[in-house]
């Protein structure tokens, strides 16, 4: 049979094959760690203080002990991930040629239940159905004028579902919650520089406070507010540093010496965020620290792919927020329109947190 118009030779044909079935398959990876992540295979191997034989995790797990050999090869597939390692260990635990044993690496360390890091909350939370199916209908969304294939999907928007659903509304919550204890950590750690000076800052839509309580830990002379959906803060306290303002941020903003903002752009279209920013403007222009600024942790899309692995993950992120909710994730191109389009005069991009930024916006 001839070969397809445009491929030249047998190999190219074959790598052709071979792409497209990495592309088919994909979703295995992701499956595969799901897996995991439920049966707690992270959890019994960090408990196991050593490395791990299979039969000790066969063991160790609440499966049927006819499907050890399965599990050898759901090992093998997170193994070649890079989820764990095997290596070579003796009957007495001590490292030999005897046997081979599994151990954790520093991916399935974020995997730990107990870990304050731990992104599995996230990870079980992305990979539920309530958030999968609505990719289902994305050729169903894109020929009508629903606003994303989630309502296609669910007949509601995202935010009105966690509304509904409180068990959903717990996964969500938790989810943003280690990613909150993520990202404050490594705000403290590595740019502790952007918060000094300041006095009294805003989380605009900041959950219920982790970053804010996380900041003001670090910094015990500034005074915090997050200002949040009324349902959203219905309840929660504060204390001498931090309180809780319900109310709606494309109203209006509480004066401050600096607007936070983690992962609120993304959400938003272009004209959403312009009015935004335009509120957060009005909210610091009144201050007189020299500081005063808006603080905003987003990603920024690498588009000049000189590092193919962060720019496809952003650029999947971008898929997320396209599908379940109405936002984007910006090139600096991008930001820096936006910003501009709200008379803002400058900014400076701090690519701290790995595939996501600190941007500072001067007025
Ligand atoms: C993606 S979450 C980000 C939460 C938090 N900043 C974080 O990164 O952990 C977006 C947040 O914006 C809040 N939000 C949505 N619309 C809002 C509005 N009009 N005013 C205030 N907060 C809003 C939501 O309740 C939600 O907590
Ligand atoms: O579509 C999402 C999903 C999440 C999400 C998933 C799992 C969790 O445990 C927490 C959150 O977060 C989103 C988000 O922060 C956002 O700004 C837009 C969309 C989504």
């Amino acid at each position: 049979m001839a070969l397809p118009n445009d491929i030249e030779s047998t190999s190219e044909l074959l790598d052709a094959q071979a792409h497209v079935w990495n592309h088919i398959f994909n979703f295995i990876n992701s499956m595969s760690l799901k897996c995991a992540i439920q049966l707690g295979i992270p959890d019994i191997i960090h408990k196991h203080n050593r490395p791990i034989t299979l039969s000790q995790l066969v063991n160790a797990l609440p499966i049927n002990k006819l499907k050890s050999q399965c599990l050898d090869r759901l090992m093998r597939i997170l193994t070649h991930s890079k989820f764990f390692v095997k290596v070579k260990i003796s009957e007495d635990g001590n490292v030999n040629e005897d046997e081979d044993g599994y151990c954790l690496t520093p991916a399935s360390r974020l995997l730990l239940r107990d870990e304050p890091l731990s992104v599995a909350p996230f990870a079980l939370a992305m990979l539920d159905p309530i958030l999968l199916d609505p990719f289902n209908h994305a050729s169903e969304w894109f020929q009508n004028d629903h606003s994303t294939a989630f309502v296609t999907k669910h007949g509601r928007t995202i935010w009105e579902y966690l509304g509904i659903e409180e068990w959903w509304n717990g996964l969500f919550n938790e989810g943003m919650a280690s990613d909150a204890r993520f990202v404050v950590s490594v705000l403290i750690k590595e740019c502790k520089q952007v918060f000094e000076g300041l006095k009294s800052m805003v989380d605009v839509g900041g959950g219920t406070g982790l970053v804010a309580k996380g900041i003001v830990d670090a910094f015990p002379d500034m005074k915090c507010v997050v200002l949040e959906l009324p349902h959203v803060v219905a309840g929660l306290e504060g204390d001498k540093n931090l309180s809780y303002v319900g109310g709606d941020m494309f109203e209006s903003i509480p004066h401050a010496d600096a607007v936070f903002l983690k992962w609120i752009f993304h959400d938003w279209t272009d004209e959403d965020s312009i009015k935004l920013l335009k509120r957060c403007k009005e909210a610091i222009i009144s201050s007189d620290n020299n500081c005063r600024k808006v603080i905003i942790v987003e990603m920024v899309v690498n588009d000049q792919k000189h590092d193919y692995a962060a720019t496809e993950t952003q650029l999947l992120f971008d898929m997320l927020m396209m599908i379940e909710v109405t936002g984007k994730e910006r090139t600096e191109k991008e930001w820096a329109k936006l910003f501009f389009a709200a008379s803002f005069t400058n900014y400076k991009i701090t690519p701290v947190l790995g595939l996501r930024s600190v941007i500072e916006v001067f007025p």
